[in-house]
Protein backbone atom coordinates (compact mmCIF):
# COMPACT_ATOMS: atom_id res chain seq x y z
CA UNK A 1 0.00 0.00 0.00
CA UNK A 2 1.54 3.27 -1.02
CA UNK A 3 0.90 6.37 1.50
CA UNK A 4 3.60 7.79 0.67
CA UNK A 5 3.80 12.05 -0.90
CA UNK A 6 1.31 13.66 -2.18
CA UNK A 7 -2.54 12.28 -1.65
CA UNK A 8 -4.73 11.78 -4.70
CA UNK A 9 -7.81 12.71 -2.84
CA UNK A 10 -7.65 15.02 0.43
CA UNK A 11 -10.81 16.31 1.91
CA UNK A 12 -10.64 18.42 4.99
CA UNK A 13 -13.92 19.68 6.63
CA UNK A 14 -16.17 18.70 3.89
CA UNK A 15 -20.33 19.22 4.45
CA UNK A 16 -22.10 18.85 0.93
CA UNK A 17 -25.84 19.49 0.86
CA UNK A 18 -28.38 18.03 -1.49
CA UNK A 19 -31.24 19.84 -2.03
CA UNK A 20 -32.00 21.71 1.31
CA UNK A 21 -30.87 18.95 3.68
CA UNK A 22 -26.87 18.64 4.98
CA UNK A 23 -25.99 14.71 3.95
CA UNK A 24 -22.22 14.95 4.19
CA UNK A 25 -20.91 16.00 7.69
CA UNK A 26 -16.91 17.11 8.42
CA UNK A 27 -15.64 14.60 6.10
CA UNK A 28 -11.57 14.53 6.41
CA UNK A 29 -10.20 11.73 4.14
CA UNK A 30 -7.11 11.59 2.24
CA UNK A 31 -6.46 8.85 -0.11
CA UNK A 32 -2.56 8.31 -1.68
CA UNK A 33 -1.76 6.67 -4.77
CA UNK A 34 -1.57 2.62 -5.38
CA UNK A 35 -3.75 2.67 -2.53
CA UNK A 36 -6.87 0.21 -2.26
CA UNK A 37 -9.86 1.18 -0.45
CA UNK A 38 -13.34 0.21 0.28
CA UNK A 39 -16.40 2.13 1.48
CA UNK A 40 -19.19 0.57 3.05
CA UNK A 41 -22.45 1.83 4.33
CA UNK A 42 -26.05 1.53 4.79
CA UNK A 43 -28.22 2.74 2.16
CA UNK A 44 -28.88 6.52 2.05
CA UNK A 45 -25.42 7.53 4.24
CA UNK A 46 -23.78 9.41 1.39
CA UNK A 47 -21.59 7.22 -0.37
CA UNK A 48 -22.56 8.36 -3.92
CA UNK A 49 -22.62 11.93 -2.66
CA UNK A 50 -19.13 11.64 -1.34
CA UNK A 51 -18.30 9.93 -4.63
CA UNK A 52 -19.69 12.93 -6.49
CA UNK A 53 -17.67 15.12 -3.95
CA UNK A 54 -14.81 13.85 -5.74
CA UNK A 55 -15.90 14.24 -9.07
CA UNK A 56 -16.91 17.72 -8.22
CA UNK A 57 -20.62 17.34 -9.19
CA UNK A 58 -21.42 18.22 -5.64
CA UNK A 59 -20.01 21.32 -4.19
CA UNK A 60 -19.24 21.36 -0.25
CA UNK A 61 -20.33 23.84 1.64
CA UNK A 62 -18.40 27.33 1.77
CA UNK A 63 -16.65 27.14 5.49
CA UNK A 64 -13.39 27.83 6.66
CA UNK A 65 -11.12 25.19 6.56
CA UNK A 66 -12.99 23.17 4.19
CA UNK A 67 -11.26 21.61 0.63
CA UNK A 68 -11.37 19.47 -1.80
CA UNK A 69 -7.99 18.67 -3.18
CA UNK A 70 -7.70 16.14 -6.30
CA UNK A 71 -4.57 15.39 -8.01
CA UNK A 72 -3.44 18.27 -5.73
CA UNK A 73 -6.07 20.77 -7.16
CA UNK A 74 -8.83 22.44 -5.90
CA UNK A 75 -9.79 23.19 -8.96
CA UNK A 76 -11.08 21.20 -12.04
CA UNK A 77 -12.68 21.65 -15.20
CA UNK A 78 -15.27 18.67 -14.79
CA UNK A 79 -15.10 16.85 -18.01
CA UNK A 80 -11.10 16.22 -17.40
CA UNK A 81 -11.66 15.40 -13.81
CA UNK A 82 -14.25 12.51 -14.33
CA UNK A 83 -11.58 11.17 -17.25
CA UNK A 84 -8.54 10.88 -14.65
CA UNK A 85 -10.29 9.57 -12.16
CA UNK A 86 -11.72 6.67 -14.21
CA UNK A 87 -15.24 6.78 -12.41
CA UNK A 88 -16.93 2.73 -13.21
CA UNK A 89 -20.57 2.71 -12.32
CA UNK A 90 -23.13 0.12 -12.56
CA UNK A 91 -24.95 1.99 -15.18
CA UNK A 92 -23.99 2.99 -18.66
CA UNK A 93 -23.08 6.59 -19.24
CA UNK A 94 -25.70 7.51 -21.42
CA UNK A 95 -28.09 5.70 -23.68
CA UNK A 96 -25.58 6.87 -27.05
CA UNK A 97 -23.03 3.80 -25.77
CA UNK A 98 -25.95 1.00 -26.53
CA UNK A 99 -25.12 1.12 -30.12
CA UNK A 100 -21.17 2.23 -29.42
CA UNK A 101 -18.75 -0.87 -30.18
CA UNK A 102 -16.75 -2.25 -27.28
CA UNK A 103 -13.62 -0.46 -28.67
CA UNK A 104 -15.52 3.19 -29.38
CA UNK A 105 -16.90 2.85 -26.12
CA UNK A 106 -13.33 2.40 -25.26
CA UNK A 107 -11.96 5.36 -26.64
CA UNK A 108 -15.08 7.71 -24.96
CA UNK A 109 -13.01 7.51 -21.87
CA UNK A 110 -10.45 9.96 -23.33
CA UNK A 111 -12.94 12.13 -23.94
CA UNK A 112 -15.40 11.27 -21.26
CA UNK A 113 -18.43 11.23 -23.92
CA UNK A 114 -21.50 8.45 -24.14
CA UNK A 115 -20.39 7.81 -27.63
CA UNK A 116 -17.10 8.40 -30.04
CA UNK A 117 -18.97 11.63 -31.53
CA UNK A 118 -17.55 12.01 -34.98
CA UNK A 119 -15.99 15.22 -33.71
CA UNK A 120 -13.68 13.49 -31.47
CA UNK A 121 -10.57 13.57 -32.97
CA UNK A 122 -8.83 9.87 -32.00
CA UNK A 123 -5.01 9.66 -31.89
CA UNK A 124 -2.81 7.09 -32.93
CA UNK A 125 -1.93 6.83 -29.27
CA UNK A 126 -5.34 6.65 -28.51
CA UNK A 127 -6.14 4.14 -30.59
CA UNK A 128 -3.15 2.61 -29.28
CA UNK A 129 -4.08 2.53 -25.71
CA UNK A 130 -7.55 1.51 -26.47
CA UNK A 131 -6.43 -2.16 -27.88
CA UNK A 132 -3.80 -2.14 -25.09
CA UNK A 133 -6.74 -1.63 -22.43
CA UNK A 134 -9.28 -3.91 -24.22
CA UNK A 135 -6.69 -7.11 -24.29
CA UNK A 136 -6.06 -5.57 -20.30
CA UNK A 137 -9.97 -6.19 -19.25
CA UNK A 138 -10.22 -9.31 -21.26
CA UNK A 139 -12.29 -7.76 -24.22
CA UNK A 140 -10.57 -7.77 -27.47
CA UNK A 141 -13.27 -10.58 -28.63
CA UNK A 142 -16.21 -8.39 -28.12
CA UNK A 143 -13.98 -4.71 -29.40
CA UNK A 144 -16.60 -4.64 -32.46
CA UNK A 145 -19.78 -6.00 -30.29
CA UNK A 146 -22.19 -2.75 -29.35
CA UNK A 147 -22.07 -2.30 -25.82
CA UNK A 148 -26.37 -2.80 -25.59
CA UNK A 149 -26.03 -6.30 -27.08
CA UNK A 150 -23.18 -7.15 -24.74
CA UNK A 151 -24.28 -9.15 -21.26
CA UNK A 152 -23.66 -6.91 -18.06
CA UNK A 153 -20.05 -8.55 -17.59
CA UNK A 154 -19.11 -7.73 -20.76
CA UNK A 155 -20.50 -4.44 -20.32
CA UNK A 156 -18.98 -3.74 -16.57
CA UNK A 157 -15.26 -4.75 -18.27
CA UNK A 158 -15.45 -2.44 -21.41
CA UNK A 159 -16.78 0.13 -19.02
CA UNK A 160 -13.29 -0.31 -16.48
CA UNK A 161 -11.50 -0.14 -19.83
CA UNK A 162 -13.15 3.18 -20.42
CA UNK A 163 -12.34 4.02 -17.06
CA UNK A 164 -8.27 2.69 -17.17
CA UNK A 165 -8.02 4.73 -21.35
CA UNK A 166 -7.84 7.85 -20.07
CA UNK A 167 -7.06 7.75 -16.23
CA UNK A 168 -4.46 8.51 -14.27
CA UNK A 169 -3.98 4.59 -12.84
CA UNK A 170 -7.28 5.58 -10.71
CA UNK A 171 -10.36 3.24 -10.34
CA UNK A 172 -13.65 4.65 -8.76
CA UNK A 173 -15.67 1.93 -8.64
CA UNK A 174 -19.21 2.49 -7.55
CA UNK A 175 -21.04 -1.12 -6.72
CA UNK A 176 -19.29 -2.90 -9.79
CA UNK A 177 -21.11 -6.67 -8.85
CA UNK A 178 -24.54 -5.02 -9.31
CA UNK A 179 -26.54 -6.92 -11.99
CA UNK A 180 -23.89 -9.16 -12.36
CA UNK A 181 -24.18 -13.60 -12.09
CA UNK A 182 -22.09 -15.13 -10.20
CA UNK A 183 -19.90 -16.36 -13.01
CA UNK A 184 -19.50 -12.45 -14.10
CA UNK A 185 -18.98 -11.46 -10.43
CA UNK A 186 -15.94 -13.67 -10.40
CA UNK A 187 -14.59 -12.35 -13.56
CA UNK A 188 -14.63 -8.75 -12.35
CA UNK A 189 -12.94 -10.41 -8.72
CA UNK A 190 -9.86 -11.29 -11.24
CA UNK A 191 -9.55 -8.71 -13.21
CA UNK A 192 -9.93 -5.66 -10.22
CA UNK A 193 -7.33 -8.28 -8.34
CA UNK A 194 -4.88 -7.90 -12.06
CA UNK A 195 -5.64 -3.85 -12.06
CA UNK A 196 -4.66 -3.89 -8.18
CA UNK A 197 -1.45 -5.57 -8.43
CA UNK A 198 -0.60 -3.01 -11.44
CA UNK A 199 -0.40 -0.37 -8.95
CA UNK A 200 -3.77 0.81 -10.12
CA UNK A 201 -5.45 3.28 -6.88
CA UNK A 202 -8.74 1.57 -6.43
CA UNK A 203 -11.48 2.80 -4.17
CA UNK A 204 -14.54 0.64 -4.14
CA UNK A 205 -17.95 1.36 -2.97
CA UNK A 206 -19.81 -1.85 -2.40
CA UNK A 207 -22.76 -3.74 -0.26
CA UNK A 208 -21.22 -7.09 -1.61
CA UNK A 209 -18.58 -8.21 0.76
CA UNK A 210 -17.01 -10.60 -1.41
CA UNK A 211 -16.27 -7.73 -3.70
CA UNK A 212 -13.35 -6.49 -1.33
CA UNK A 213 -10.52 -8.36 -2.59
CA UNK A 214 -7.69 -9.60 -0.69
CA UNK A 215 -5.83 -6.13 -1.84
CA UNK A 216 -7.83 -4.69 -0.13
CA UNK A 217 -6.09 -3.12 2.80
CA UNK A 218 -8.48 -0.26 4.13
CA UNK A 219 -11.60 -0.16 4.75
CA UNK A 220 -13.96 3.06 5.22
CA UNK A 221 -17.49 2.79 7.23
CA UNK A 222 -19.62 5.86 6.48
CA UNK A 223 -23.24 6.36 8.38
CA UNK A 224 -25.31 9.37 8.63
CA UNK A 225 -22.94 11.20 6.41
CA UNK A 226 -20.22 10.63 8.86
CA UNK A 227 -17.09 8.56 8.22
CA UNK A 228 -17.40 5.90 11.35
CA UNK A 229 -14.43 3.95 10.87
CA UNK A 230 -10.69 4.34 8.95
CA UNK A 231 -8.56 1.38 9.02
CA UNK A 232 -7.23 -1.77 8.19
CA UNK A 233 -9.80 -4.50 6.90
CA UNK A 234 -9.17 -6.99 9.42
CA UNK A 235 -10.46 -4.46 12.83
CA UNK A 236 -13.13 -3.13 10.56
CA UNK A 237 -14.34 -5.99 8.72
CA UNK A 238 -15.71 -7.56 12.04
CA UNK A 239 -19.30 -8.70 12.51
CA UNK A 240 -20.13 -6.83 15.59
CA UNK A 241 -19.22 -3.52 14.02
CA UNK A 242 -20.96 -4.12 10.89
CA UNK A 243 -24.32 -5.44 12.59
CA UNK A 244 -23.75 -1.84 14.09
CA UNK A 245 -23.46 -0.09 11.02
CA UNK A 246 -26.12 -1.63 9.31
CA UNK A 247 -28.44 -2.36 12.27
CA UNK A 248 -29.03 -5.54 11.51
CA UNK A 249 -27.58 -9.07 12.65
CA UNK A 250 -24.77 -10.22 10.87
CA UNK A 251 -22.51 -13.18 10.54
CA UNK A 252 -19.16 -13.13 9.06
CA UNK A 253 -17.18 -15.86 6.95
CA UNK A 254 -13.74 -15.54 6.20
CA UNK A 255 -12.15 -17.63 3.56
CA UNK A 256 -8.96 -17.22 1.31
CA UNK A 257 -8.66 -13.43 2.38
CA UNK A 258 -12.52 -13.27 1.56
CA UNK A 259 -15.26 -11.64 3.61
CA UNK A 260 -19.00 -13.06 3.09
CA UNK A 261 -21.81 -11.96 5.01
CA UNK A 262 -25.16 -13.91 5.63
N1 LIG B 1 -30.56 14.58 -5.90
C1 LIG B 1 -30.82 14.56 -4.60
N2 LIG B 1 -31.60 15.51 -4.02
C2 LIG B 1 -31.86 15.50 -2.70
N3 LIG B 1 -31.39 14.57 -1.85
C3 LIG B 1 -30.62 13.61 -2.36
C4 LIG B 1 -30.29 13.54 -3.75
N4 LIG B 1 -29.50 12.46 -3.95
C5 LIG B 1 -29.33 11.88 -2.76
N5 LIG B 1 -30.00 12.56 -1.80
C6 LIG B 1 -30.04 12.23 -0.36
O1 LIG B 1 -28.71 12.30 0.12
C7 LIG B 1 -28.48 11.27 1.08
C8 LIG B 1 -27.25 10.47 0.66
O2 LIG B 1 -27.57 9.79 -0.55
P1 LIG B 1 -26.47 8.94 -1.35
O3 LIG B 1 -27.10 8.56 -2.65
O4 LIG B 1 -25.19 9.68 -1.37
O5 LIG B 1 -26.34 7.67 -0.40
P2 LIG B 1 -25.68 6.25 -0.71
O6 LIG B 1 -24.95 5.88 0.52
O7 LIG B 1 -24.91 6.29 -1.97
O8 LIG B 1 -26.97 5.34 -0.87
P3 LIG B 1 -27.15 3.92 -1.63
O9 LIG B 1 -26.37 2.91 -0.84
O10 LIG B 1 -28.61 3.68 -1.52
O11 LIG B 1 -26.68 4.09 -3.04
C9 LIG B 1 -29.76 10.45 1.16
O12 LIG B 1 -30.49 10.90 2.27
C10 LIG B 1 -30.49 10.78 -0.12
O13 LIG B 1 -31.88 10.72 0.07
Amino acid sequence: MGVEGTPFVDLRRVNVARGPTTVLHDLNLSVYPGEHIALLGPNGCGKSTLIKTLTCECYPLVQEGTSVTIFGRERWDLTELKKRLGVVSAELPGKPMLSTTGRDAVLTGFFSSSTLWPNLKVTPEMAARADEVLELVGATSIAGKYVGAMSAGQQRRVMIGRALAGSAGTLLLDEPSNALDLAAQKDLHELMRVLARQGTTILLITHHLPDIIPEIGRILLMKDGRIVGDGPKEELLKAETLSELFQTNVELTIRDGRYYAS
